[in-house]
This record gives structure tokens, C-alpha cells and sequence, in this order.
């Protein structure tokens, strides 16, 4: 199973290997994983919203509820496929599995708020409000992993929190019609807690992951903190009816049917299971504050999911705020990018040196014989 684990917490310092084509590859499919979950989880919370679903427990429970679709993924190997000797859940020890669940529960704290926010809010607003977790998660990564702050994260913030605040201040043209002045704030202050959270979420992942060792135990491990919030939306759930809720409303409130409600209720628990995997995994390929800035600023793609399909009001001010967030997003990959070639090159350089070294040495042990 291939092994990357070394970090020096710069962006995209995985230094093992960090540029070979299985990095990229996993890389890859992770930002997939991230870019279509949080975009379609995003909007069908909202679909179950917008067509009469109102239980917030729902909302978050199906966040979390798709832990059982990484079975396949991490027995296949073992069982089936019979391609590694590592054992499924073999590397936990006591301490991991602890702050699994202890993440887990926050994680879970995290998604009743964005629920919250999600059920108030319209899409691109809430998305635009969420992006301020961006300076969270630097403060946060610099305090827990000893982030070092560069002109390219630092700048890449500042934008996305330039252009969360810009959606802030146009509260009046963002609130739909038929939502009161203290519904606003709920969702405002439900968002802007989720994303308090999520981006201490991040590093305290980061941290643990830099006791990890393999790809396979990040989706063991994702598999506990998404079951430990399952069980707090499915206490939750429980004590506030939800359960009859899910019953009554697909029967009689679902505006759109009972077959159309189960369907929400399943592609949102698909896709919000790719979003989280997602993340997880652009965390521990790379690092806490790439993973947040690459989340943050799908949540810009996601202002034009809602307006495109939900017909979302956009005014100058969200529509420069969208602009801002995608101009930071695609400075920091293109800088990124720059930054990993001139370590290839650098690599390539090193290994050039050490050969020559080698060689020359080898001709000096030969003349001295
Ligand atoms: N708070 C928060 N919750 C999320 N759940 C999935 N993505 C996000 C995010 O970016 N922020």
C-alpha cells in the first residue's frame, strides 16, 4: 500500500514521493470526490428544503449516514482483492480511536449548524457566508500544525474572506422573499458557527493524521468519526421525532412525492459520503489549510449552482464577491503548481548531484586500488 505520511506542513510537502503519478492519481480522484459531493450535497439539502422537508435532524443525520459505502472500500482490499497483508482497523490503537469519535462528535455538531443555516439561508449565501472559515483555519492550522503563513495562502485568504464579507454586507438583496430579519440571523450565525468548527475540524485531522500511515486507515478512520456523528443526529433525531418526520414526510409534506423524498434522502447521503471522503483525504495528501482552501472555494462554485439552479438572487455585489473567491482560489493552484515544479526540478537536480557524486567517487576508490 503506498505510504504517504511525511509532512513538513507547507503546501504540498508531502515530501515522500509527493510528486509521483500514484500521489497525483489519489490526489486526483480526491478532488473529485470533494468538487462533485460538496457541490451536489449542497443543492440537494436544499431541494429537500425548498419542497416542504423541514426537519433540521434529517438534514443532518443524511450528512453523515453514508458511512456504511466505505465498507467495500476498505475490506476489498483485504478479504477479496486480497492485495495488501494489512488488516482492516489492525493499526488502531485506543488513543486514535478516541479522537476519532471525539472528531466525529464534532463533525456532527458541525452539520446540525449547517443544517440550521442551510435551512434559513439561500445556497449561494450560505456558501458565501461559510467561506470566513478560510481564516479560521489558517489561525487554527498555525496554532496546531505550525502552518507556516506565505504570501500565497495569506493572499488566497484574505480574498475569500474579502468576498465572504462583501456577501455579509448585502444582506438585504440576499434575503428571499417570505424570510424574516431573525430567521436571517439564525442562518447567518448558524453558518458562520459551522464554519468555526469545520475549520478546527480540519487541523485536529491533520494532527492525527500525522500518526497515520497509510491511505487505507484515513477511510478506516473516516468510517469512526462519520459513525460517532451519525449516532449524535440519530439521538437527536430521536428525541425531536425526526424518525416520524422522515415517515410523515414523505407521505403527506414532500411536495414532490414519496418516491422523489427517498431519492433526496439517498443522493444526499451518496453525496455528502464523497464530499466528507473528499476532504479527508485532501487533508492527509496534503494539508489542512490546501484541503480548506480547495472545500472553500468550491462553496464559490456553489453561489452559482444556486443561482443557476434555483434562480438565486444575484446582485453586482454577490456577483463580484463570486469573482473575488474563484480570482483567490486560482491564483493559489496556479502558484501551487508553479511551486511543485521547481521542487521537481529541484529533485531532479539533487538526484543528477548525488549520481555524479557517486560516479566520481567510484573512479577515486578505482585509481586508488
Ligand atoms: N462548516 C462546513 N461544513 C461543511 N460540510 C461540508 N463542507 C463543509 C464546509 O466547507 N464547512
Amino acid at each position: 500500500m503506498t505510504n504517504y505520511n511525511t509532512v513538513d506542513h507547507q503546501e504540498g510537502q508531502k515530501t515522500n514521493n509527493k510528486t509521483g503519478k500514484p500521489y497525483l492519481l489519489l490526489l486526483g480522484l480526491n478532488y473529485v470526490f470533494l468538487f462533485v459531493g460538496s457541490i451536489s450535497s449542497s443543492l440537494l439539502s436544499k431541494y429537500y428544503f425548498i419542497h416542504g422537508g423541514s426537519s433540521k435532524w434529517v438534514s443532518t443525520w443524511v450528512q453523515s449516514a453514508g458511512f456504511p459505502l466505505l465498507v467495500p472500500p476498505i475490506y476489498a482490499p483485504y478479504y477479496l482483492l486480497k492485495c495488501t497483508n494489512r488488516r482492516p482497523f489492525s493499526s488502531f490503537t485506543p488513543k486514535i480511536l478516541i479522537l476519532s469519535i471525539f472528531v466525529g462528535l464534532m463533525l456532527g455538531i458541525n452539520n446540525l449548524l449547517f443544517s440550521w443555516g442551510n435551512s434559513y439561508l439561500p445556497v449561494s449565501t450560505s456558501s458565501l457566508l461559510l467561506s470566513s472559515q478560510l481564516v479560521f483555519n489558517l489561525i487554527l492550522s498555525v496554532i496546531i500544525v505550525k502552518q507556516k503563513i506565505t504570501f500565497l495562502n495569506l493572499n488566497c485568504v484574505v480574498l475569500l474572506t474579502v468576498s465572504s464579507v462583501l456577501t455579509g454586507l448585502d444582506s438585504d438583496h440576499n434575503k428571499p422573499h417570505g424570510l424574516t430579519q431573525p430567521k436571517y440571523y439564525i442562518g447567518f450565525f448558524c453558518t458562520i458557527g459551522a464554519g468555526l468548527l469545520f475549520a478546527l475540524y480540519l487541523p485536529v485531522m491533520e494532527k492525527i493524521y500525522s500518526r497515520v500511515n497509510t491511505y487505507s486507515m484515513v477511510m478506516e478512520m473516516q468510517f469512526v468519526i462519520e459513525f460517532a456523528a451519525t449516532v449524535l443526529a440519530t439521538v437527536g433525531m430521536s428525541s425531536d421525532g425526526g424518525f416520524t418526520d422522515l415517515k410523515t414526510e414523505s407521505d403527506r409534506v414532500f411536495d414532490k412525492g414519496p418516491g422523489l423524498y427517498w431519492v433526496t434522502v439517498i443522493f444526499n447521503v451518496v453525496t455528502w459520503q464523497m464530499c466528507f471522503m473528499g476532504t479527508a483525504g485532501m487533508v492527509y495528501l496534503t494539508s489542512s489549510l490546501t484541503g480548506g482552501i480547495c472545500s472553500t472555494a468550491i462553496l464559490g462554485m456553489n453561489v452559482l449552482g444556486g443561482v443557476l439552479v434555483y434562480r438565486d438572487p444575484i446582485g453586482g455585489v454577490k456577483a463580484v464577491a463570486t469573482v473575488v473567491c474563484l480570482w483567490g482560489f486560482c491564483s493559489y493552484v496556479h502558484g501551487m503548481y508553479l511551486k511543485m515544479k521547481r521542487e521537481e526540478e529541484e529533485e531532479r537536480v539533487r538526484e543528477i548531484e548525488n549520481k555524479q557524486k557517486n560516479l566520481d567517487m567510484e573512479m577515486a576508490s578505482a585509481e586508488n586500488v
